[in-house]
């Protein structure tokens, strides 16, 4: 049995596992495995660090031809989302509720843009990556993210994924928070074939990060923010169930008892992204989540028929989520006046900032 607690408070951990020590000593094990006394980011790969050289190919970096320590040393933050316009527009958005100032007369630069796959902007302690569509491009994006905070000696990084998905039983709009992430047949795992065997790594975010999460919704907010399960496919049609892709060998009323079981068992939205989103940051010791906004309620249909200005503004609801959580993070350890760039959650719920900073006393 494993679990999520950050590795650098794995000793403080109160886990209700059966077996408290069992489960204390596997926290310390996966801690050493995956972080230097330093909390510095360290790789389940012995190769890694026998290489003259490590080519970052899909985010045109290499530890060589870059200094990836002064570059990225300062990250805490790496947000990614689908597409390279919604990250830049994350980046652009955490700079200003941050106050963020680049030099003048400069702009923020895609860092990727030469591997004409991912795009990449950095504003201080926050990463903003694109990670396109899908657990293959996803996973592709985790391996060489992860190897650059090795490389940059990154200390404890949370990882996030702003995302859109599709809602079961929830209207469009509305913000989706994962506590767990399972496959199109609920199994809780990413399952991936290595040298001819298939390999399970569970699926696992941080609960705490969640719960943190969630508490920051504020009661002003003109949506819902919800918790539950997160079915993750490999197809955003059939896979998903949906009457309207170019093949479809299913019959609507299949189609909406397979909804309806999911939904009973617990799932509140489907996308593509964060089985694999969860395994492999589980898998790396680095906490995460993933927050994403219903684009419709699956359960009424299957199209997207917002249009772009509401897609727009929709998107723009688990960005402003996770700047809450970044500034909250921030302010307490100093790095953001309180009543300068704080924001609304300062400012309008002085007793739920409180709450959620008891919450977080034991912040590395
Ligand atoms: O909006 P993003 O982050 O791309 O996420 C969702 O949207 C895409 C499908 O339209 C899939 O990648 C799915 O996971
Ligand atoms: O229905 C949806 C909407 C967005 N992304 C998905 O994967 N599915």
């Amino acid at each position: 049995m494993s679990c999520n607690c950050p590795n650098s408070r794995w000793n403080v951990c109160n886990s209700n596992g059966a077996n408290g020590l069992q489960v204390e000593s596997e926290h310390r094990h996966q801690a050493n495995e995956t972080r230097y006394p330093d909390g510095t980011v360290k790789l389940r790969n012995p190769n890694i660090e026998l290489m003259d050289q490590d080519i970052l190919y899909h985010l045109a970096l290499g530890s060589e031809s870059h200094d990836l320590v002064s570059m990225f040393g300062d990250v805490k933050f790496v947000c990614m989302g689908g597409t390279p316009k919604r990250m830049e527009q994350f980046a652009y958005y955490i700079m200003e509720e941050i106050g963020h100032k680049l030099p003048a007369g400069t702009m923020l630069q895609d860092i990727s843009q030469y591997s004409y796959r991912y795009s990449m902007y950095k504003v201080g302690p926050v990463l903003s990556i694109s990670h396109g569509m899908g657990i293959p491009s996803v996973g592709i994006l985790l391996h060489e993210v992860i190897k650059l905070m090795y490389h940059a000696k990154v200390r404890d990084p949370i990882f996030f994924r702003i995302g859109t998905c599709g809602g079961i039983g929830l209207e469009g709009g509305t913000v989706v928070i994962t506590e767990d992430a399972v496959d199109g047949m609920m199994q809780p795992f990413l399952e991936l074939s290595v040298l001819g065997k298939l390999v399970k790594r569970p699926a696992k975010l941080d609960k705490k990060l969640a719960r943190e999460l969630r508490a920051l919704s504020e009661p002003d907010d003109p949506y819902e923010t919800v918790t539950g399960k997160t079915m993750c496919t490999y197809d955003f049609y059939e896979g998903q169930g949906r009457l309207d892709g170019a093949f479809c060998d299913f019959t609507e009323s299949d189609k909406m008892q397979y909804l309806n079981r999911i939904h009973k068992a617990g799932v509140v939205n489907i996308e593509m992204e964060s089985l694999s989103f969860a395994a492999l940051t589980h898998h790396a010791g680095i906490k995460s989540a993933v927050i994403c906004v219903t684009l419709m309620d699956r359960l009424k249909g299957d199209q997207v028929l917002a249009p772009k200005e509401v897609l727009d503004e929709w998107q723009q609801r688990p960005c402003s989520l996770v700047s809450r959580y970044i500034k909250r993070y921030l302010s307490m350890k100093g790095h953001l006046s309180l009543d300068g760039h704080c924001g609304s959650m300062c400012v309008k719920s002085p007793r739920r900032f409180k709450l959620v900073q008891q919450e977080s006393e034991n912040y590395d």
